[in-house]
């Protein structure tokens, strides 16, 4: 029986990056937080502290800002090219992945039309990436997290199995809520994915709004349903929705009646309902995500 070194990845944890185009009437804003994870021949350092195959996490920032200057672009565009310098400049290093996360800022709406050079952090839903590059692949996931939606009505919740900790009665009428955590992979690393992310975002929402639900677990296959069937270039998508349970008040210690009106919006606990919608006949991805 021996001791040995299992899997391992090093890299620099959520560099945050914000870049302004400034154009000649009105700027342009761009905010992205980066982590790079690098793998490969790395026993050495762990082994016997032999630092020779390891490119600094300084220097791994330090990349992050210097390709910024040439552009951001796309999320996913910029993880790819960051991961591809890594594996093609670095002999030992053979696996190269890249998250990003990227926050929104609106241009503030001024009394004299947008404003050129001020804005406002938008809402709570933040647009990810991730990508993987070894020397003859590479695999592009796409995501958002905190797409926050809620249905006042058509979800019923009835029929489900019972035991004698069951207490939850049964509804034909109740508040739907979740934030909406969603990843789906690409078939290729070259799709257009500044095309097809404001549409896989608009398709899950339109799928939430417009499915009448008996459980979130039905809302969810609908809603990655909805994406697989407009998106031919995506092979899976990952959804984690969490129930965001809203409850009817009790007003009647007050002898106040309550018309279906007034819910208590609680935080936790959570049902936290979770799946993958996925093509038939596609290879399964390389990446952990
Ligand atoms: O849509 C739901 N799915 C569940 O699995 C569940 N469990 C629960 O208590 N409430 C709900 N709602």
């Amino acid at each position: 029986m021996g001791i040995v070194l299992g899997d391992n990845r090093y890299g620099k944890a959520e560099v945050h990056l914000v870049r302004v185009d400034r154009g000649a009437d009105r700027h342009g804003l761009t905010d992205v937080t980066v982590g790079v994870s690098l793998s490969g021949e790395l026993a050495d350092v762990h082994l016997r502290g032999d630092n020779s195959n390891v490119l600094t996490t300084d220097a791994q920032k330090n990349t992050v800002f210097a390709f910024a200057a040439e552009g951001v672009g796309q999320v996913e565009e910029f993880g790819l090219r960051l991961a591809r310098h890594f594996v093609a400049s670095q002999p030992a290093i053979r696996r190269a992945e890249v998250r990003l996360t990227e926050q929104p800022w609106d241009r503030i709406e001024g009394s004299d039309g947008p404003a050129p050079h001020s804005f406002a952090r938008n809402g709570t839903c933040l647009r990810t990436a991730r990508v993987r590059v070894t020397a003859d692949a590479a695999e592009v996931v796409s995501g958002l997290t905190g797409l926050t939606l809620l249905n006042t009505t058509d979800s019923e919740f009835w029929g489900f199995a019972t035991d004698r900790y069951t207490t939850l009665a049964e509804t034909r009428d109740r508040i739907l809520a979740t934030a909406v955590d969603a990843q789906w992979r690409h078939l290729s690393s070259d799709a257009d994915f500044g095309k097809s992310y404001p549409d896989v975002r608009r398709l899950l929402a339109a799928a939430f709004a417009e499915t009448y639900s008996y459980s979130l677990q039905q809302t969810l296959y609908a809603m990655g349903e909805r994406v697989l069937a407009a998106h031919p270039e995506i092979a899976e998508i990952r959804l984690s929705l969490p129930n965001k349970h809203h409850f009817l008040v009790d007003l009647s210690p007050h002898d106040v009646e309550n018309t279906d009106t007034v819910y208590y919006a609680a935080d936790r606990p959570y049902g936290l309902i979770e799946g993958t919608v996925t093509r038939d006949d596609v290879a399964p991805s390389m990446m952990d995500w």
